[in-house]
C-alpha cells in the first residue's frame, strides 16, 4: 500500500546524475556497441565493484563506467532508460545533471552529450508527460579554467540548458574557487546549484550561498552541524536536495535512522528526497522515500518533501501549480 502510494505521488527529483543512472547491463551494451573493454569480466563482475568507502571510491568507478558513452545515441539511451524508470516511479519533473567536462576527456564534445540527452527529455515529455531540463556541473576537481572554458563552450545555446552545478570531490575544493564561473553563469541567465556539505564542512554551504549565489543545495546534510548554517537555510528558504540511500553507500551517514534529514526537516529547513546515481546506491526515486517510510517517516511528512520538490525545482510557475494540485488531489485520496 505504501509503495503504490509513494509510486503515485506526484514528484520532482532535482538531484539526478544521469551518468549514474548508466546500469550495468547498458553499460556493457554500449561498450559493445561503441568496440570499447570496460576493465570488469561482466554484469555480475561490476555489481560486485559497488562497494564504496567514501564519495571518491565511487567517483572512480562512475568516471571508469562513463567511457562507454561516446555517441548521442548512447546519452539518448541511457537518459531514456531513466524517464522510463521515472514515468513508473511518478515522476513528473526532472532536471538532469551531466559532466561535459569528463566527456570531453573521452574525446566527446559537449553538443553531442546535450543533443542526445535533450532528444531524450523530449520523448520522456511526449511520451510520458514529464517536465524537466538540464543542469551542466563543473567537476571541481578539475582546473577552474576548464570549468570557464566550459560555460562559455555552451554560451551561445544557454536555451538548452536551465543551469549550472558544482559536483565531484568537494573536500579540498571549495566553492569559492568558482565565484567568477558562477558569476558569469548568472549573467548568462541560468540558474545555479552546488553540491556542497556532503563530505566538504558545513562552511561550503555557506560560501555556495554567499558567493555562488546558489538557489539549491545539493546535499548539504553537514548543516545540522553549525545551528547559523541552519538558522540560514531556513532564513533564506534555500532548499536541500538530499538523497539519503547515497549518503548511507558513500557512508556520509552511518544508517538512514541516523539520517540529518530527520533534524533538517523538523528545523524547517526546505527538504527533498532525490536518488543522486540511482544505479549504483541501490535505489531510484521511490526507493528513497520507501526506505524513509521504513525508519517512521509518515507518508504525510513525505508528502510535504513530495511538495517541497515541486516548489524547489525551476519549473514554470504554471508547471508548478499543475503539479501542486495533482498533490492537493492525491492528498485527498492517501491522506484524507
Ligand atoms: N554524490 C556525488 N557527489 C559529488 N559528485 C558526484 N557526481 C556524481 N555523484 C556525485
Ligand atoms: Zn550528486
Amino acid at each position: 500500500m505504501t509503495l503504490d502510494a509513494l509510486r503515485a505521488l506526484p514528484k520532482a527529483e532535482l538531484h539526478l546524475h544521469i551518468e549514474g543512472s548508466l546500469e550495468p547491463e547498458l553499460a556493457f551494451s554500449l561498450a559493445a556497441r561503441n568496440g570499447l573493454e570496460l576493465p570488469f569480466a561482466d554484469v555480475d563482475e561490476l555489481r560486485e565493484r559497488y562497494e564504496f568507502a567514501d564519495l571518491q571510491s565511487f567517483l572512480d568507478l562512475y568516471y571508469a563506467c562513463m567511457t562507454v558513452l561516446r555517441t548521442e545515441a548512447d546519452f539518448r539511451d541511457l537518459a531514456l532508460n531513466y524517464l522510463e524508470r521515472a514515468h513508473r516511479d511518478g515522476i513528473r519533473h526532472v532536471e538532469m545533471f551531466f559532466d561535459p567536462q569528463v566527456h570531453a576527456a573521452n574525446g566527446v564534445p559537449v553538443d553531442v552529450v546535450m543533443d542526445g540527452l535533450l532528444s531524450a527529455l523530449e520523448a520522456g515529455l511526449t511520451r510520458f508527460g514529464i517536465t524537466g531540463g538540464l543542469i551542466l556541473c563543473f567537476v571541481r576537481d578539475l582546473p577552474v579554467a576548464s570549468a570557464a572554458a566550459t560555460l562559455e563552450s555552451v554560451a551561445h545555446r544557454t536555451g538548452d540548458l536551465l543551469g549550472v552545478g558544482l559536483d565531484s570531490a568537494e573536500v579540498g575544493y571549495p566553492p569559492s574557487l568558482f565565484e567568477a564561473v558562477f558569476a558569469r553563469a548568472g549573467e548568462l541567465g541560468l540558474h545555479r546549484v552546488a553540491h556542497a556539505g556532503e563530505e566538504g564542512p558545513a562552511e561550503y554551504i555557506v560560501e555556495s550561498c554567499e558567493r555562488l549565489n546558489v538557489e539549491r543545495i545539493d546535499h548539504g546534510i553537514r548543516a545540522v552541524e553549525s545551528q547559523a548554517v541552519m538558522d540560514m537555510l531556513v532564513r533564506d528558504r534555500i532548499p536541500l536536495t538530499v538523497c539519503p540511500l547515497s549518503n548511507v553507500r558513500l557512508r556520509a551517514v552511518e544508517h538512514l535512522g541516523a539520517h540529518p534529514l530527520r533534524q533538517l526537516f523538523d528545523a524547517g529547513v526546505i527538504v527533498t528526497i532525490n536518488s543522486d546515481d540511482p544505479a549504483y546506491f541501490g535505489g531510484y526515486v521511490v526507493d528513497n522515500y520507501s526506505a524513509l517510510a521504513g525508519v517512521d517517516y509518515t507518508l504525510r511528512e513525505l508528502a510535504t518533501m513530495a511538495r517541497n520538490s515541486i516548489a524547489a525545482s525551476f519549473a514554470s510557475e504554471a508547471r508548478k501549480t499543475e503539479l501542486q494540485d495533482m498533490l492537493d488531489r492525491w492528498e485527498e485520496v492517501y491522506l484524507g
